[in-house]
């Protein structure tokens, strides 16, 4: 398959490679197609494997969401950014509590470097917490709160979008509007394991209420056959 024969993708959902063995990652890869999803590679799998790992997918014609959540000064993260955006990806993200001056810096340096740059967006507060985990970290508001404010600055920041729970998906569309890209993991098909997942939705509900995409990973990489779960929630969100 040649990149210019592979349709663009016609499906939100995002599948998260958490794997410590790269032939298994590749072997579940090969039963993918790159118009049914898209693909997010975080930090086990770039730790182990490496960004050949990450090029290696973009080669077979997938969108890659290079997931490694950057937050330090502003240089650093730019730098950084700069870097993963080198390997080809569609979309990379930062830390919404980085702060504005650290988003800002990062999305001008890939503007700079990039003729076509990849998105850009911040991970507001993560679905594995809820309102007692903000409180041990001294935020007092609720997860819904937090989120909204972070992804305000985030927007202001001049980012294209924002990590969010799907059940903050309705907040955010009114708050902010169309224009900003909604990604929301913690998203779990009826029935299958929450894990360490707090904040969820199903992937209909989820695109009901505004998300733009959706990431899934133990529901799918972990299942007998991720293929066909793949192509039920497809079918689920026709
Ligand atoms: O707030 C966040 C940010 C990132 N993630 C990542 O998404 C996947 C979810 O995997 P599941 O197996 O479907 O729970 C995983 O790679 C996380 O690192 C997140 O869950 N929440």
């Amino acid at each position: 398959m040649t990149l210019s024969s592979i349709k663009a993708c016609n499906s939100p959902v995002i599948v998260a490679l958490d794997f410590n063995d790269k032939n298994k990652a590749i072997e579940l890869v090969e039963k993918l197609n790159p118009s049914e999803c898209r693909l997010k590679v975080g930090k086990e799998m770039f730790t182990l494997f490496g960004p050949e790992f990450v090029k290696a997918l973009v080669e077979k014609g997938f969108d890659v969401f290079l997931d490694l959540k950057f937050h330090d000064i502003p240089a650093t993260t730019a730098k950084a950014c700069v870097a993963a955006a080198s390997l080809g990806v569609w979309m990379l993200n930062v830390h919404a509590s980085g702060g504005q001056v650290m988003m800002q810096t990062a999305k001008k340096a890939l503007e700079e470097n990039f003729e076509n740059p990849p998105l850009l967006i911040g991970v507001t507060v993560l679905t594995s917490m809820d309102e007692s985990d903000l409180a041990g970290i001294g935020v007092t508001k609720s997860a819904a709160e937090q989120v909204k404010m972070l992804a305000t600055l985030v927007k202001q920041s001049g980012l294209d979008g924002v990590v969010c729970s799907a059940q903050e998906a309705e907040i955010l569309r009114d708050a902010i509007g169309q224009n900003f890209e909604l990604v929301t993991p913690g998203i779990r098909p009826e029935g299958s394991d929450k894990g360490d997942q707090k904040r969820i939705m199903t992937p209909k509900r989820a695109i009901d209420s505004g998300a733009s995409y959706l990431v899934v990973g133990r529901p799918i990489t972990q299942a007998e056959n991720p293929a066909e779960v793949l192509k039920q929630i497809n079918a689920s969100l026709a």
